[in-house]
């Protein structure tokens, strides 16, 4: 029989490390409202009770939440927990059917999850706010004639305000989309034909380390006749704001500048960039898809015209984002799907409510914890850099004071990525983006930055997230560095640097 650690509920989440030696689990608030999400689920729990169980959820959820209180400061009245006396084996079950469908226990081993920028596993908070839009709540939420129409029409709306509110907008302005990708190419082709029409602003910024969706959205651009200045970045992966203000040209219509880059997480001067693009009445998009739930983001503040938001970076569902369109000074689009008029004529057909429900609550959530969230990652993340960098020739990529500590790319010299990739098959990581994934290309982010191929096809990212734990972090710290030190070995390179051989001053015979 099965005891339980007590953050079972974070367990309850977890993805990765089942059957590694990091399976004891750290303490966060997440916990204390997953409990939430599970006392939710009580009824159906109840029903599933395991007669062997032997574990307190009461005694559990109580040293929870004393040190969940004790860690953020909050007081008893301001969290609501769970005073259940459900069994943990119950609770844990993967077959009983509890939090079985919010969790993947029954898949067996799987690796530990850092891989936050490509995706976040879904908050079970979200599933439970979405569960009932995919069942008995189906109503059209464009359908004026009827409650079914009307009950789906508020919760989306709800789920808008809470896109809202977390950058600092106003629900009119939030546009809901498939994801980022969509956002950006709307918000680029989109401010491009309306104001390009006739070939007076026919110019656009943007940079070399945007996501690949934002440059081929610019390439396209070009194809219809549009001039794109794709700026340079410096060493740091930050571009120069001197550079962008000699860029700008009197036909430029837009600047197109992410916040968080995917890649090396680092955080572009988005307030300044801003500022500037009003100054010269340019409109002024970026995509936050890595930043929005993360970093404070006011798009007031920021001056920023556009946003890209995706739902499946911020512990939300795929397939769903939004677009965050201001409205004084008013931006006007070219729209890029037509049709029934839906999102202020800006982006026709059917919403999903069970998907504009979760982006919404998982924007609510990310508002709710985010101090929470971000003193965990922060604290993780300074461990894992820590921890690497204590490693010789080992570089971190990009800046480390304008950085989003949840992404942590650093390169090995001397190992080539694409082979501790494989080394480190229980850890799920990537050399950069996920769309390049597959191709043994180095990353076009690290050579903008000046990489060398060498070492930017030696590097790694990290990604850490809401439900990475310490127990992680340090199984991560010494697999990595056991196995770099094994890769190293075979290394003639290596060898050569052991005997102190500058590789440098060597002369390579040419094949
Ligand atoms: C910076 C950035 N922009 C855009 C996207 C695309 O987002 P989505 O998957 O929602 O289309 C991603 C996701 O990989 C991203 O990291
Ligand atoms: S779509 Fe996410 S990295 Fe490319």
């Amino acid at each position: 029989m099965s005891t339980i650690a007590p953050s079972f509920a974070r367990q309850a989440l977890r993805v990765a490390s089942r059957g590694s030696s990091a399976s004891a689990f750290s303490r966060g608030a997440s916990r204390a409202a997953l409990t939430q999400c599970i006392n939710s689920r009580r009824s159906y729990v109840s029903e599933t009770k395991s007669a062997n169980a032997t574990v307190n959820l009461e005694t559990t959820i109580k040293a929870d939440q004393k040190a969940f209180l004790q860690e953020t400061g909050k007081r008893p009245e301001d969290v609501k927990m769970p005073t259940t006396g459900l069994d943990a084996d119950a609770m844990m079950s993967p077959t009983a059917g509890i939090l079985h469908h919010a969790t993947v226990m029954d898949q067996g081993s799987r690796p530990i999850y850092l891989d936050m920028q490509a995706t976040t596993p879904l908050d079970p908070r979200v599933l439970d706010a979405m569960l009932p839009y995919m069942t008995g709540l189906y109503g059209n939420p464009h359908s004026r004639t009827h409650a079914y129409g009307w009950e789906s029409e508020k919760a989306v709306e709800q789920a808008r305000a809470h896109l809202a509110e977390l950058i600092g907008a106003d629900p009119k302005e939030i546009i809901f989309t498939s994801g980022a990708t969509e956002s950006n190419n709307m918000s680029i082709k989109g401010v491009a034909r309306f104001y390009g029409r006739g070939g007076k602003k026919n110019h656009i910024i943007t940079s070399q380390t945007e996501h690949k969706c934002v440059l081929d959205s610019c390439r396209h651009m070009q194809e219809e006749g549009f001039k794109v200045t794709y700026l340079p970045v410096q060493s740091n992966g930050l571009i120069d704001l001197k550079q962008l203000e000699e860029a700008i040209r009197p036909e430029t219509c837009l600047v197109s500048i992410m916040t968080v880059n995917n890649e090396i997480g680092v955080v572009q001067p988005i307030e300044e960039i801003g500022r500037l693009c009003r100054s010269k009445k340019i409109f002024f998009h970026t995509d936050a898809a890595q930043a929005v739930g993360k970093i404070p983001i006011d798009v007031n503040k920021m001056n920023v015209d556009l946003m890209s938001i995706s739902g499946h970076k911020i512990y939300g569902p795929k397939g769903i984002g939004a677009c965050y369109v201001r409205r004084r000074p008013r931006v006007r689009l070219d729209p890029i799907i037509t049709g029934g008029g839906q999102e202020r004529g800006l982006r026709s057909g059917t919403l999903a409510p069970h998907l504009a429900v979760g982006i919404g609550e998982a924007a609510r959530i990310c508002k709710e914890d985010m101090e929470y969230d971000s003193k965990r990652i922060t604290s993780l993340s300074n461990r894992l850099l820590d921890g690497l960098l204590s490693m010789e020739h080992t570089t971190l990529n990009g800046d480390r004071e304008r950085h989003y500590p949840g992404c942590v790319n650093v390169s090995f010299a001397y190992v080539e990525g694409e082979s501790l990739l494989m080394a480190l098959k229980d850890i799920a990581l990537s050399s950069g983006s996920a769309c390049t994934s597959a191709s043994l290309e180095p990353s076009y982010v690290l050579r903008a930055l000046g990489s060398s191929d060498e070492s930017a096809h030696s590097s790694i990212r990290f990604g850490i997230g809401r439900f990475t734990t310490d127990a992680e972090i340090d199984y991560v710290l010494k697999a990595v560095s056991e196995r770099v030190t094994f890769l190293r070995e075979l290394s003639p390179l290596w060898e050569l640097v052991q005997e102190g051989i500058d590789l440098n001053t060597i002369e390579w015979s040419q094949h």
